[in-house]
């Protein structure tokens, strides 16, 4: 088979891709991509988007109830069939790619739907959905965006029963009576939150010491109480033995000897990085890594570059986005700064949102740093007071004593991922506490806890 010569072939569009092939082909580089589900990948179709609709009804739910509390009378009965309208027509066009592609051919990219492996260094082959086998040879290279799927955990029976993904979840037009989540990570405890408040019955069952282990230690046990307080059971430390289905309903065993029961069983935890299935080992890398590493211009090997969940960098959508900008620029040989990652920042949004940036206490001490922490109860300041239900939260610092910067931080509370922003500028251009000391907070912002939080370093 003869290759066709083009400048770029991005095989997989998660948002990173997808921007990055638009960007190359608005250039003027001859681009093509390839993409086997729906170009856009994860966040707009199964991830952040639709999830993100859930929640944001969800909120409002929380917010009817918390009125007799604040203003007077008021009654919500929710329906899902309005989050699910919203998902299905406003967010995801019936799950239908057709606005993406156009795009991207209107910028000048050639884009196929298919399955892409690399062949050799530079070399692509193509199974388009129409069946055709198609070659490329790229002259600037290939960058690799090919994402993650849902990790399945090794409990006994679990991968016989129907059990449910973030792709079903998203996808629902009914909801259950009852459902186990799996997982106490970002997925788990922001789709534990959202069925819970619209009437489902929810059970976190998390194998971990707490909820949401990459972050504070403080940050996943006050959700944890939130949780309780809202009707969810948390099981942690809990390991799942076995798991059945029959007659409609799942069956789950504990190590501890407890069975839960449950109309449907919800997968979150953690994910598998699409690299089993393009071609690694023709270009010497291994396709059964866990990441693929890649230097500060994103380039994984001669010609070829990686961006997105699959680097290891943090699998988030800005992360995705900012990498590309660097790739791209590497590609066109226009320099700039390349990637760092000392100020990454993370929002799981749940009620209270956890915002987090940089390190946590323990990575800090870990990476040997003279550390000094300092935080606040949200709850207990001014605009906690005055905010009242739902006015739960945190604010966290760490700093390199030495240096006298933050390096990590935490908020949490009704708008943690919004304050996050103040301290995410702080983290990542390194502004000297004593500066940030200085600043002066509006009252009575969330965002003033920061200054409490600031005021207790030691
Ligand atoms: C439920 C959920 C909620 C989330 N919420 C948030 C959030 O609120 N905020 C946030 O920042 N992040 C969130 N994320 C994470 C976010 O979706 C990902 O970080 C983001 O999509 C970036 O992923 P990616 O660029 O690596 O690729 P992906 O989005 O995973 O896309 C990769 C694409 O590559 C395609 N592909 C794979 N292999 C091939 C191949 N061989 N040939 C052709 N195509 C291929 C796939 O079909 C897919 O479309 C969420 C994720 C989930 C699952
Ligand atoms: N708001 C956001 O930015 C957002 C939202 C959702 C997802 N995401 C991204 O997607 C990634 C994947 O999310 P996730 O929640 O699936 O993964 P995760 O790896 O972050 O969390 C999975 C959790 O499941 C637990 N777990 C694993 N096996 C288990 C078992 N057998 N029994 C019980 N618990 C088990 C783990 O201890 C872990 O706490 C996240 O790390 C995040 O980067 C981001």
């Amino acid at each position: 088979m003869s290759a066709h010569e083009v400048d770029l072939v991005v095989i997989g569009t998660g948002p990173g891709g997808e921007a990055l092939a638009s960007g190359a082909a608005s250039a003027g580089l001859e681009v093509v991509v390839v993409e086997k589900h729906l170009v856009g990948g994860e966040c707009p179709y199964y991830g952040c988007i639709p999830t993100k609709m859930m929640v944001r009804g969800s909120d409002a739910v929380a917010e009817v109830r918390r009125a007799p509390q604040v203003a007077g009378e008021a009654t919500i009965t929710p329906a899902w069939s309005v989050v699910a309208r919203r998902i299905d027509e406003d967010a995801t066009t019936h799950w239908d790619d057709t606005i993406a592609v156009e795009r991207l051919q209107k910028a000048g990219a050639t884009v196929h739907h298919g399955v892409a492996r690399l062949a050799g260094v530079g070399r692509v082959v193509v199974e388009t959905a129409a069946g055709e086998t198609l070659e490329y040879a790229a002259r600037r290279g290939v960058v690799l965006n090919p994402g993650t799927r849902p990790a399945v955990p090794p409990v006994e029976g679990l991968a016989d029963t129907p059990y449910w993904t973030n792709r079903d979840a998203v996808r629902l037009t009914e909801l259950p009576g009852s459902l186990v989540v799996i997982g106490g990570g970002p997925i788990g405890v922001e789709l534990a939150q959202v069925f819970a408040r619209f009437g489902v019955r929810v059970t976190v069952v998390q194998n971990g010491p707490r909820l949401l282990t990459v972050n504070e230690p403080e940050a996943g046990e006050l959700l944890e109480r939130v949780f309780v307080e809202e009707g969810i059971r948390v099981l942690t430390d809990a390991e799942l033995r076995h798991a059945a289905y029959a007659d409609g309903a799942f069956t789950l065993e504990l190590a501890s000897g407890e069975r839960l029961t449950a109309d449907k069983v919800l997968v979150a935890a953690g994910r598998v990085p699409n690299l089993d299935d393009l071609g690694l080992e023709t270009v010497g890398l291994d396709p059964h890594a866990r990441t693929l590493e890649v230097d500060e211009w994103l380039r994984a090997g001669e010609r070829l570059w990686a961006i997105g969940d699959v680097t290891g960098h943090g699998a988030f959508t800005h992360v995705s986005m900012y990498q590309q900008a660097v790739a791209l620029r590497d590609i066109l040989g226009q320099g700039g700064e390349p990637a760092r990652y000392h100020a990454v920042p993370h929002v799981t949004f749940t009620d209270p949102e956890v915002g987090g940036v940089g390190m946590t206490e323990q990575q800090a001490r870990d990476a040997g740093l003279s550390v000094r922490t300092g935080s606040t109860d949200l709850a207990r300041s001014s605009r906690g007071f005055t905010h009242g239900p739902g006015g739960h939260g945190l604010v966290k610092v760490v700093e390199d004593a030495d240096r006298g910067v933050l390096v990590g931080a935490t908020a949490m509370g009704p708008a943690g991922g919004e304050i996050l922003g103040l301290l995410a500028l702080a983290v990542h251009a390194e502004v000297p506490v004593a500066t940030l000391r200085s600043m002066i907070y509006a009252y009575p912002t969330f965002h003033r806890a920061i200054e409490s939080a600031l005021a207790d370093l030691s």
